[in-house]
């Protein structure tokens, strides 16, 4: 009998990745290619989204290559994908109109601020189940239709299409300008700032706020569903998935009861907490948001804190600072010294996030002396990490606490390119009090989205077969003295508020 395979498309922030999975969720092959970051201006992020087809075309066929299979051996395919980078491309020619605006672009601040005194905050915040923010793609879709009179011509008429990476994806792989699927999924589309959360449909008080009209926009479907057949890079393949990354890592973990949660350390590092078919809306500034919905079944919802600078500030110290050479160096550097040597660093490249939400923050060292050396500071880069992490973790179990259906977390699995610092761990465990897991399989968010697809192909029978391919490989357990942690966290949040304050002040 031949055998069957799934594969996932985990399109990142840094690279796009291809994998294919057994049944035992083992990976069976992997392709992945990089693609450039563009950084034109202080604060401005952007992607070349041909470029991202490009690369996505070429990875598709050698995952294929490499595992020894055909395009009928896949069962299905799902799609994971950066969230909320924005893009708006020609429907008929196929082309983007302009460089993709990434997740971590702050250009929309100012508009922000303005639109602030202008709206019901809170409306918004109940609609979207997130504060007003430059994180989302609503604002940077309006953001582009006022910067360029003619774009927004060109959106009225109908001959532009806008899309987050899985809409520009999806619609390539099924044929682009011939018959091409314009769809998103509720998770993605939980990001755009323009879904009505209770709905799942395009909220036209949302649309109002931002000034887009819908015509543009995708349409809304299940993440676990049928989507279509792909005609291109190769043909014939049924595409059964399409979810956000960070909610695919949640189901890649297998966190897929109510009260179970994750942490993906990445460029960012995204907590989400699975809440079932609760609604949360969170009093600690964490974000409402769609985990998953499958075709016929209701909603399941997430808490979620997201934060932009984790691994982004390792990049930063490297090849900005050059104090390492690569990555993994990090680790060696920081073990050096026992502490940080009073140093503490916010990095809020993309202001500051959940559970802050101070849009202006700019990033900041403080408490150096002559006595800090490059390994202090190396270890106080790792630490804002562990310490925003900390932060998120507080907000969600006090939010947990007041939902009064859902426990504290009784451990973080975690996961992403920054799992694989031990010492980083140890530290998340020490200031969160909180054990930390790792499990064996690091690609979760590929696992996720091939769940998913495997899910909605019928592929895996139901989700409890997925929890026996869950083994653990790595744990942390707290070791800091309360005493010392308070002392550790009074500093950092008075950082917080330095950061905030000199972002505000930097601002007028
Ligand atoms: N050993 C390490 N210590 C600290 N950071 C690391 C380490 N290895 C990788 N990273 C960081 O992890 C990030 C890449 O993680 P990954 O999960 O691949 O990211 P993404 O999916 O967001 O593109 C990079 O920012 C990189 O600098
Ligand atoms: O591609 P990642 O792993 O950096 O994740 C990006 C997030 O989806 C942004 O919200």
């Amino acid at each position: 009998m031949t055998e069957h395979y799934i594969a996932a498309l985990d399109q990142g922030t840094t690279s796009t990745r291809c994998i294919v999975f057994d049944r035992h969720g083992r990976m069976v092959s992997v392709a992945q290619h990089e693609h450039h970051q563009h950084f034109p201006q202080p604060g401005w992020v952007e992607h070349d989204a041909a470029e991202i087809w490009a690369v996505t075309r070429r990875i598709i066929p050698e995952a294929l290559r490499k595992a020894k299979i055909s395009a009928r051996q896949i069962a299905a395919l799902g799609i994971a994908n950066q969230r909320e980078t924005t893009v708006l491309w020609d429907r008929t020619t196929g082309t983007p109109l302009h460089r993709a605006i990434v997740w971590q672009d702050t250009r929309t601040s100012g508009m922000i601020s303005n639109l602030s005194s202008h709206v019901d905050l809170q409306d918004i915040t109940h609609r979207a189940g997130a504060p007003l923010s430059n994180y989302f793609s609503g604002p940077r879709l309006k953001w582009l239709l006022e910067s360029d009179p003619r774009l927004h011509e060109r959106v009225l008429a109908g001959d532009v299409l806008f899309g987050t990476m899985d809409s520009w994806l999806v619609w390539n792989l099924t044929g682009g300008p011939n018959g091409g699927i314009h769809m998103t999924d509720a998770t993605n589309a939980s990001r755009t700032m323009l879904m009505n959360l209770e709905t799942l449909e395009w909220d036209p008080v949302l649309l109002g706020v931002f000034g887009i009209p819908q015509s543009v926009l995708p349409e809304i479907r299940p993440s676990l569903g049928a989507v279509g057949i792909t005609v291109d890079p190769v043909p014939g393949i049924r595409i059964c998935s399409v979810i956000g990354d960070q909610q695919a890592a949640l189901i890649g973990q297998t966190a897929l009861r109510a009260g179970e949660a994750k942490c993906t350390f990445g460029t960012g590092s995204f907590l989400l907490l699975n809440t079932g078919a609760d609604l949360v809306r969170s009093r600690r500034g964490l974000i409402s948001t769609v985990a998953y919905t499958a075709e016929g079944e209701p909603p399941v919802y997430a808490l979620e804190g997201a934060n932009p600078a984790a691994g982004t500030l390792v990049d930063w110290f490297r090849d900005h600072i050059g104090a390492i050479r690569s990555s993994a160096e990090i680790e060696t550097l920081a073990s050096q010294v026992d502490d940080c040597g009073g140093c503490y660093v916010v990095p809020s490249f993309s202001g500051l996030l959940a559970p802050h939400w101070v849009t202006t923050a700019q990033g900041i060292v403080v408490g150096l002396t002559s006595y800090v050396t490059r390994a202090h500071l190396a270890r106080a880069v790792l630490q804002a990490t562990a310490f925003q992490t900390r932060d998120l973790v507080e907000a969600m179990n006090s939010d947990a606490r007041d939902a009064g259906t859902l426990a504290q977390a009784r451990y973080l699995a975690v996961d992403g390119g920054m799992t694989a610092n031990n010492l980083l761990m140890q530290m998340v465990a020490d200031l969160t009090n909180v054990p930390v897991v790792r499990p064996m399989m690091a690609e979760t968010v590929a696992l996720g989205a091939a769940y998913s697809a495997g899910l909605a192909a019928g592929y895996w029978a139901d989700k409890a077969v997925l929890r026996r391919n869950w083994k653990k490989a790595a744990e942390w357990q707290p070791h800091m003295k309360p005493d010392t942690r308070d002392g550790e966290v009074i500093r950092w949040t008075h950082a917080v508020r330095l950061a905030a304050e000199w972002g505000r002040l930097t601002a007028t």
